[in-house]
């Protein structure tokens, strides 16, 4: 054990890779998300258990758990396209016009959307998550306790079972019930809290009652084709996230007319043509390949869209992408009704893409937001090691055996040259270890994800700016082999990085190589570590602020709350919730039980 790892401390063994099976469906021995046993207990002092393995007793118990030998890619397969079919086009339930009012089930279909590395559990640590809620509403959103009690449609509700969400979030209490008034949004909250759920469920809601009335055209005998009329469109800056929101939407739409779509760049054309072709009322979309098909009327029209919803907002309001953006907010054939609804989330909003969100929302739009904007929760552990340029993979390496149980890891690079040869390294040592970056071909990526998700190769190294949104079951630990510097992110880009892992109420590692190349970003971070309740490590002691109470995050959240245009409402008497002593909306609703 090198004397990087020494300081590196190990996971507790509750929510590891092999606690909840490697690929799928979880453990029977893991204690329920009720099972507050002593174990868990310790878990919640997030104590860290020391390293007790040899590399090769580590090695013997990541096989036994499901590490796969390294295999060699089979490049040449990868440049012939796809063999298997891209992501967009994988199944999802195709309603038909002689089902009536209800539709079949579809058990195989079932047992894909829902099972398998779909199958999510909520970790047992939802207590250490933010629920601060910071609301600025002209008309009073009364948060939602259950699901039961939201007034949604009894397909979506099923479906909600299905994928097992026993209660809402803390986003998804205030976004549903201000969705299904119609408001326009703007939501912040931390990653891994369960955005994606927080607009799609009562978007879909709303559109199932009335999907017979609202959507567009579907191809008939008389014409084998129709174009594209989508009812919602969800903008998303990376390819992968894309299909992710698609797998989500699938969940979602599972036995209702409505009908999914993806496209991002990378997805052969004529698949999308074939696809929009068949109908689509859900359309997810990167950017780019989104205002190409807004271009060719003859495929999609923009005219019935109901729900323009931005996710990684941020991201999307960076310059690189504001004239698509501004296309898709009110360019082309958009729809431009008054009832045309627009919403954007995030963890992470700097005050000046706030700005820019208010350019394209109505007046009245509803603000929500858990906690601090850009705050990251005290389930991820975060580690900080000083490790010289010419020792990181050696580091890196020794970090993979450190973990008492062998989990999922990213490894964020800073650049693709770099991942490159992160990636050769751990594989030319045995490691089950496999690479993204945008120089990789659509195959490469798509068969790179599925790898990683599936557990075949369990250690993922990448480039941070690919990694937004990533929602994988079972990533125990990230590891930045370079820290991102202020200009490329800093600390947004560090807060998104290290929420791939503790999702949804599970605990996980964050450990980031640090030395005198990273000076920018140490006083960010360190306020990070401070208000995470994290160890400063001795070479960064001298940047604890002085008054920890008090730190200025730069983020201006407060003049949120107390200013003209703040969240709380203020003078314009809106609903304000903020937290009472017990952490919940002190707004009148009941808290959820185990919230
Ligand atoms: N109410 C719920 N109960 C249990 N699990 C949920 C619930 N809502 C969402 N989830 C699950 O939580 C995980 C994280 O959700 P999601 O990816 O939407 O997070 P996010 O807030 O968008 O994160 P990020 O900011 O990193 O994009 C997903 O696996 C999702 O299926």
């Amino acid at each position: 054990m090198s004397s990087w790892g020494a300081d590196a401390p190990a996971e507790p063994a509750d929510d590891a890779f092999g606690a909840s099976d490697a690929f799928g469906a979880p453990d029977p021995n893991e204690a329920g998300e009720d099972g507050a046993d002593a174990a868990a207990a310790e878990n919640l002092s997030l104590k860290f258990a020391t390293l007790t393995l040899s590399k090769e007793e580590f090695r013997n118990k990541a096989v036994a758990k499901g590490w796969t030998e390294t295999t060699a890619y089979d490049y040449g397969a990868f440049q012939e396209g796809f063999q298997t079919g891209s992501h967009g086009a994988s199944q999802k339930y195709e309603w038909n016009d002689e089902y009536g009012d209800v539709a079949p089930k579809i058990p195989d279909l079932e047992r894909i959307l829902f099972g398998g590395e779909f199958q999510v559990s909520k970790g047992k640590h939802m207590e250490n998550l933010p629920v601060e809620v910071a609301l600025d509403s002209e008309e009073k959103v009364a948060p939602i306790s259950t699901f039961d009690d939201a007034g949604l449609h009894p397909v979506i509700l099923e479906n909600i079972k299905l994928a097992q969400y026993s209660l809402p979030t803390p986003i998804q209490r205030y976004t549903i019930p201000a969705v299904l008034q119609g408001k326009d949004v703007v939501a912040i909250a931390q990653t891994g809290s369960g955005k994606t759920a927080a607009y799609m469920i009562p978007t879909l809601s709303k559109l199932m009652g009335k999907a017979k009335k609202l959507r567009g055209p579907r191809p008939g005998a008389s014409s084998p084709k129709v174009r594209a009329e989508p009812l919602v469109v969800i903008v998303v800056p990376t390819r992968e996230l894309a299909m992710q929101i698609f797998d989500e939407a699938r969940r979602m739409c599972y036995r209702s007319m409505l009908r999914p779509c993806v496209t991002y760049g990378g997805r052969p054309y004529a698949d999308t043509m074939d696809d929009l072709a068949q109908g689509c009322e859900i359309l997810i979309a990167t950017p780019g390949r989104l205002t190409d098909l807004m271009d060719k009327p003859h495929v999609l029209t923009m005219s019935r869209v109901k729900y323009t919803i931005i996710d990684e907002a941020d991201e999307m309001l960076n310059t690189d992408w504001s004239e698509a953006l501004a296309e898709i907010m009110g360019g082309g054939d958009t729809n431009d009704d008054a009832d045309h609804v627009y919403m954007m989330f995030s963890a992470t909003f700097p005050k000046g893409a706030r700005q820019m969100a208010r350019e394209y929302m109505s007046q009245s739009y509803v603000r929500i937001r858990i906690g601090r904007a850009g705050q990251a929760h005290k389930n991820i552990r975060q580690n900080i090691l000083y490790v010289d340029k010419d020792q990181k993979r050696e580091c890196v390496y020794d970090l993979l055996f450190s973990m008492e149980d062998p989990g999922r890891t990213i490894i964020f690079c800073n650049f693709k040259s770099e991942v490159d040869l992160v990636d050769d390294f751990l594989y030319n040592r045995g490691i089950p270890s496999t690479s993204i970056h945008s120089d990789r071909n659509q195959c490469e990526r798509e068969d790179a994800m599925r790898a990683f998700r599936q557990g075949k190769a369990p250690v993922l190294v990448a480039t941070g700016v690919s990694a937004r949104g990533w929602d994988v079951k079972d990533v125990k630990h990230i590891i930045n082999y370079d820290l991102p510097s202020c200009m490329y992110g800093g600390i947004t880009e560090y807060i998104h990085r290290i929420g791939r892992t503790a999702r949804i109420g599970h605990q996980g590692l964050a450990t980031s190589l640090y030395n005198e190349r990273n000076e920018d970003i140490a006083q960010d971070l360190v306020n990070t570590l401070v208000e995470c309740d994290c160890e400063i490590p001795e070479f960064l002691q001298h940047l604890v602020p002085e008054n920890t109470q008090e730190i200025d995050f730069g983020d201006d959240s407060e003049d949120e709350i107390e200013g003209e245009d703040g969240f709380g409402g203020g003078d314009a008497g809106g609903a304000a919730a903020v937290a009472d002593d017990s952490g919940f909306a002190a707004d009148g609703a009941v808290p959820p039980a185990d919230w």
